[in-house]
């Protein structure tokens, strides 16, 4: 999938239940004797926008840093792809892996490279492609997410916190991925710019066809932009649905979450 072949999916995710692009099976994830993540399941499927919400450390970072490979796991299986990350060669986890964009909290841009060059940071270590065409490239990806060409000089230090979402976001698109994972890419944002990523989000995925995995503790973002939500709590993904079925769960922290004082305010505003 290419910038230059967008082309409009037909809604995809939510309802295909045949078409899981990642499944998280009986995951296990640990630091010394301290458990965070224990004996999880999860399914993110094609073309969805899955939001995963849970208190504070309650493992939804590790969990994302975990599918990246980044922080081992004591036991589990990641079927990406259709393919065990544990049984693959060099070569096929490094294709698997440009399959994947990532975009840190905070954004976690390079601070002494432009945005142009961060962008090419993916491209220089999966692609050996010529400057001028990995210029153009970014560039691309730069207007794939709303920020101009005057951008591409800028260092992250010169950009608000919307473009530097945008940015990081650019990057994450870098490889043309399949499936994006999103770290709280709302956070920090004012209410309007947090709304536009949001939009900016569903656009990329209803024009790319991508898979997006959201970790967030916003509640606009999981009413407009995710189909599904996985709710992490106790150490495992306790339940997943749609807004409506979490708003008519039973469980306390769940019911307080999407129906306590904050979340009421929001949808009055709705
Ligand atoms: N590399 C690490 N070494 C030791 N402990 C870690 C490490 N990474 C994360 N943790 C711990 O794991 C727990 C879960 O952290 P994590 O960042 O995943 O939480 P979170 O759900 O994303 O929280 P938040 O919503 O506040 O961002 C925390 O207690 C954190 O301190």
């Amino acid at each position: 999938m290419t910038v230059n072949n967008l082309h409009q999916h037909s809604k995809p995710g939510a309802g295909n239940q045949d078409d899981i692009l990642l499944a998280v099976r009986g995951l296990t994830v640990g630091f010394g004797d301290r458990v965070i993540l224990e004996n999880l399941d999860l399914d993110v499927r094609q073309g969805e926008i899955i939001g995963i919400v849970g208190a504070s450390g309650t493992g939804k970072s590790v969990l994302l840093r975990a599918i990246l490979g980044l922080t081992p796991k004591q036991s589990g299986t990641f079927i990406l792809f259709g393919q065990n990350t544990d049984q693959l060669k060099t070569a096929e986890r490094m294709k698997i892996e440009r399959k994947l964009g990532v975009l840190f909290q905070h954004g976690a841009l390079f601070s002494s490279l432009s945005v142009l060059q961060n962008i090419q940071v993916p491209m220089r270590e999966y692609l050996s492609l010529p400057k001028r065409l990995m210029d153009e490239l970014a560039i691309s990806k730069l207007e794939l997410v709303g920020l101009s060409p005057d951008a591409a000089h800028k260092h992250p230090s010169e950009l608000s916190g919307g473009m530097i979402k945008r940015a990081a976001l650019a990057r994450a698109l870098a490889l043309d991925p399949d499936m994006v994972l999103l770290d709280e890419p709302t956070s920090g944002l004012d209410p309007i710019s947090a709304e536009e990523f949001d939009d900016l989000i569903s656009k990329l995925r209803n024009t790319l066809g991508l898979t997006v995995f959201m970790v967030t503790h916003d509640l606009d973002s999981l009413n407009q932009a995710c189909d599904r939500i996985a709710v992490l709590a106790e150490r495992r993904v306790l339940t997943t649905g749609t807004m409506h079925q979490m708003q008519n769960n039973d469980h306390p922290w769940i019911r307080k979450y999407f129906t306590g004082k904050r979340a009421i305010r929001q949808w009055d505003r709705n």
